[in-house]
């Protein structure tokens, strides 16, 4: 059965392609949504569906609501893919760069050309929910003097014209995506057991000394490759942290048992998903 994946952003947009590239031995359908939340709210109500999900940018960072989305969801992560982001600055055809008073796009996108658009002030820059979807919209409203901060792939599917390729701050610019599926769906189509190298969990610790440092300090002698870690302030709690943390590891048994090992000492641990680490970041 086709695969159906709901996505964030129109055709066109990086999540799109991002999709397509993960599933490139199948077909698929996207299901675009105008924003995260939507995303998971199809997911709820639909549980055949598929996501993918933009967690974090080498040069933007990570996208910090999201984080709140998978721990508030019941979703799994059953996969990941990193992409290689290049941008181009696309307005409509006869526009020249200086005609321009606004750039249009997704926020992670504006600030991974930050170093570029701040050499062209002549261009407010105007945040919208998507970089496909900037795109679109300036070629169907015929936008003089709007130009989209978008892909390649989106400039000429709408129609635009591109004025600059390769806008990025560095070349180094990869999104990492998250595929998700329902908890019931996961464990039938999720990674075997002997596939498994990646988690990403979520949890709290008392606010006393060396709380983290001895979760951390387990989680080493249990061979486990802490590689990411990003805190979030807790509603109500004030200097209080929620820690996400993603790891890598060669045993699933070991990193079972380092589970485990580390509930005692922390609180409201979630497993978001056990997976498949991606390595085609170069
Ligand atoms: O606007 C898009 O095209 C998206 O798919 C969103 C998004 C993001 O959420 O970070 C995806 C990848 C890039 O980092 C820029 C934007």
């Amino acid at each position: 059965m086709k695969k159906r994946v709901t996505i964030q952003g129109v055709a066109g947009c990086y999540h799109d392609a991002a999709a397509r590239n993960y599933f490139s031995n199948e077909e698929i359908e996207t299901i675009p949504c105008d924003s995260f939340q939507e995303m998971f709210d199809h997911l709820a109500t639909d549980a055949s569906l598929l996501a993918i999900l933009a967690i974090e940018n080498t040069i933007a960072g990570s996208l910090l609501q999201n984080h709140e989305l998978l721990r508030k969801n019941q979703t799994r992560i059953i996969g990941e893919y990193k992409m290689r982001i290049s941008h181009t600055l696309a307005a409509l055809p006869g526009q020249s760069i200086d005609q321009l008073t606004e750039v249009n796009s997704h926020p992670m996108a504006l600030r991974q050309c930050e170093q570029f658009l701040l050499r062209h002030p002549n261009m407010k820059m105007i945040e919208k929910f998507d970089t496909a979807g900037s795109a679109k919209e300036i070629a169907e409203n015929n936008l003089l003097g709007h130009a989209a901060v978008c892909g390649e792939y989106a400039a000429e599917l709408y129609g635009l014209n591109i004025l600059e390729r390769s806008i990025e701050t560095n070349k180094r610019n990869f999104t990492r995506f998250l595929i998700l599926a329902d908890p019931l769906l996961a464990a039938e189509i999720g990674p075997d057991e002997s596939k498994i190298n990646k988690a990403s969990i979520v949890f709290t610790t008392p606010h006393t000394k060396g709380a983290l440092s001895k979760v951390l300090t387990i989680l080493s002698f249990y061979d486990i490759n802490l590689s990411k870690i990003q805190s979030m302030p807790i509603l109500g709690r004030e200097w209080e942290y929620r820690f996400y943390a993603d790891f890598t590891f060669d045993s699933y048994a070991r990193y079972r048992q380092s589970i485990e090992a580390i509930k005692p000492l922390i609180n409201d641990l979630r497993i978001l998903g056990e997976y498949t680490e991606c390595k085609n970041e170069i």
